[in-house]
């Protein structure tokens, strides 16, 4: 369960999101809002990696910034435009996303191959189309024990072929264990891929649940 209290973000004194309390239990969210509503800074907020005032809390003990090592052990963040070192292939910052993460087995085997991606993993990412760099960012985002799963706009750039198969990992993923799955986006939610999908709305500076 995500706790989130007297939360409130501003760039340059310009409050952009303002939320009093909102929890969110495990499930998978579909979080929609125009562009400009604030989608992406709220889930840059829950990955912690965008400073805040407030309090985000994951399952009743781990503060973000009290535990923050530990809570972002177990919340993974997919970012929109997914950028990394070009130098590096697709293999080397999984190993370096597992180590970070205390993974042992072979993991992203699973999801390498689901995903077609074995042809190219062993190649420097600075080779990869925003595609193949979006699929990269998806298979790190689910690897290790997430408990949270933040996925900003993964629609974006993703071919028609991928997106069942991005669906049967969150299922797969939330069926495995009690996880919470974001997806932003600003498209409304094409039902049928997925099990129950309920919808957070982002506008007025603010979330609601849409019911
Ligand atoms: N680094 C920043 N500095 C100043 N303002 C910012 C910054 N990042 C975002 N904003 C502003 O915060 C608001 C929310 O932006 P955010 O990127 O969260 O929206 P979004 O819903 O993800 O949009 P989109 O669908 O276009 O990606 C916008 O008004 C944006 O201009």
């Amino acid at each position: 369960m995500l706790q989130i209290k007297n939360f409130r973000k501003s760039y340059n004194s310009h409050v952009v999101l303002q939320i009093d309390t909102f929890t969110i239990t495990p499930g998978i969210y579909w979080v929609r809002g125009s562009n400009g509503s604030g989608k992406s800074t709220f889930l840059k907020a829950l990955a912690g990696i965008t400073s805040f005032e407030g309090d985000i809390i994951l399952n009743e003990r781990l503060n973000i910034k009290k535990q923050s090592v530990a809570y972002r052990s177990v919340v993974n963040f997919a970012e929109a435009e997914p950028i990394f070192p070009e130098f590096l292939t697709g293999i080397e910052l999984i190993r370096l996303f597992k180590s970070a993460k205390n993974v042992s087995s072979h993991q992203e085997d699973f999801y390498l191959e689901s995903m077609h991606m074995t042809s190219y993993v062993n190649d420097p990412v600075s080779t990869y189309s925003s595609g193949m760099l979006k699929k990269l960012s998806l298979v790190l985002a689910f690897l290790g024990r997430p408990t949270c799963i933040l996925l900003d706009e993964p629609l974006t750039t993703l071919d028609v072929e991928s997106l069942p198969i991005l669906y049967s990992w969150i299922a797969r993923q939330c069926h495995q264990q009690e996880t919470i799955v974001l997806l932003s986006s600003h498209q409304a939610f094409e039902g049928g891929l997925l099990p129950t999908v309920q919808e957070i709305v982002v506008e007025h500076t603010t979330i609601r649940y849409n019911s």
